[in-house]
């Protein structure tokens, strides 16, 4: 083990290909040594049992600390455990509730409508799915215009969203975004604490408390107002996916239009068949084994997120892209694990998760009204190497009418 040559610069060269490349058709275990440690590589239905509710298993320190810290931020929920976890995790849960996920999806969908009838047509669905997704989010959270205009809030989003798996330029668009999101983010969180407002979601988020029950620190309530506005701009990439299905196969563009296919089955597929997020990592406190291998404590367990969702094992010819097998099948806590696994209240599984199929849903349903979709660029599941994919760039127009 101690020979072991570290191959974390393998992972971001090698993107989602990383880990097949590793196991070399081995579907087991195995062990690699990442960031400096040891680290075993797991996958399979008892292996995300294992991950998410092994109680040696830590988060702190478990990401890679550039990404951390642009992505998630210094001080995030990510990277805490026990009682600071689930006390925080609480108020999470309780912003991002059916309700939260109904009227974020209203906006964009609202938003998204205004901009169609004014302009005509989509130019790129990537880019205006960004726009109207930040859009919707900030104006549902309650962060005004004059904090943050839409152009450049979601440039910030954006970046700190693809620098993720970058070790060169679009890591360092990630530490400008990061800071200046960061700047605006603090500012509103200081304002919403000053006028005591809890009306808002931004009210609320400044009201939140550590377990101690005092307020958390104002950068890191910023850094959490973000964990909600950028990830909601990262459902553009599925909704740029989405584009990119209907371009491929056509017949589900019209299946969603008519609903013979369930836009949630659509949803649950799309985030199947077009996973960004490649794998995640803990840290076991003292050494803990799974299925016969031993990780040391502050060593790894890497879970590979790309290789669950396209395990044989788990889902029936998992290279074919099939709705219709969400339509009779129950989504449990271990199988369908694109924004983690697990009880969203007591583990880390994404508390977003309803915000984001509730929004793939919206979108499908819009993009589906369009009669001319045209693509092009290289197929986001095929686009191994870089992480997160380049978006899948779509125009779409509407087909003119008999009078024009
Ligand atoms: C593109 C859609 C999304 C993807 C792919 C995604 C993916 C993920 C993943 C993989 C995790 C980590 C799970 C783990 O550590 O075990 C996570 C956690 C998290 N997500 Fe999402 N997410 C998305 C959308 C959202 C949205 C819309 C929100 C909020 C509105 C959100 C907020 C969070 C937060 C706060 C956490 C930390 C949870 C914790 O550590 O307990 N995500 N997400």
């Amino acid at each position: 083990m101690d020979g072991m040559r570290d191959q974390s610069l393998s992972l971001i060269r090698r993107g989602y290909d990383f880990t097949r490349w590793l196991r070399d058709d081995d579907p087991g275990p195995v062990t690699t040594r990442l960031m400096g440690r040891p680290a075993t590589v797991i996958e399979g239905v008892e292996a995300a049992r294992f991950f998410y509710s092994e109680p040696t298993l830590s988060r702190k320190g478990a990401a890679p600390p550039i990404p951390a810290m642009t992505l998630f931020g210094a001080g995030a929920i990510h990277s805490t455990d026990d009682d600071e976890h689930r006390h925080r995790k609480g108020q999470f849960v309780d912003l991002l509730d059916d309700t939260a996920a109904f009227e974020i999806a209203r906006r964009a969908g609202a938003e998204w409508d205004r901009r169609v009838v004014e302009l005509g047509y989509v130019p790129d669905v990537f880019s205006m799915s960004c726009e109207v997704l930040f859009t919707a989010v900030r104006d549902w959270a309650g962060v005004s215009d004059e904090a943050i205009g839409v152009r450049r809030g979601t440039t910030q989003m954006v970046s700190m969203i693809d620098g993720f798996g970058s070790a060169g330029r679009r890591q360092l668009r990630a530490v400008k975004g990061r800071l200046g999101a960061q700047r605006w983010a603090r500012a509103e969180i200081k304002r919403a604490r000053k006028s005591g407002e809890t009306e808002t979601p931004l009210g609320q988020v400044a009201a939140w408390t550590g377990p101690d029950g005092r307020p958390l620190p104002l950068s890191v309530a910023a850094v959490e107002l973000l964990n909600v506005l950028r990830p909601t701009v990262a459902v553009a990439w599925f909704v740029a996916a989405t584009a990119e299905s209907f371009v491929e196969w056509p017949e589900y563009r019209f299946a969603v239009k008519v609903r013979s296919v369930d836009p949630k089955a659509y949803a649950h597929e799309l985030r199947r068949y077009y996973p960004f997020v490649p794998v995640l990592a803990a840290k076991p406190r003292t050494a803990t084994s799974f299925e016969g291998h031993e990780v040391p404590a502050g060593g790894r367990f890497v879970i590979d997120i790309w290789q669950h969702l396209n395990d044989p094992k788990i889902w029936i010819d998992p290279e074919n892209f099939r709705p219709e097998r969400f339509n009779d099948r129950l989504v449990g806590q271990y199988d369908l694990i694109p924004q983690g696994g697990g009880d969203k209240n007591t583990g880390h599984r994404c508390p977003g998760e309803d915000v984001a199929i509730e929004l793939i849903e919206v979108f499908a349903i819009r993009l589906a009204e369009f009669d001319a979709i045209e693509g092009q660029g290289p197929s986001m599941r095929g686009n191994h190497s870089r992480m997160p994919p380049r978006p899948y760039r779509a125009s779409l127009r509407l087909a003119p009418t008999a009078a024009e």
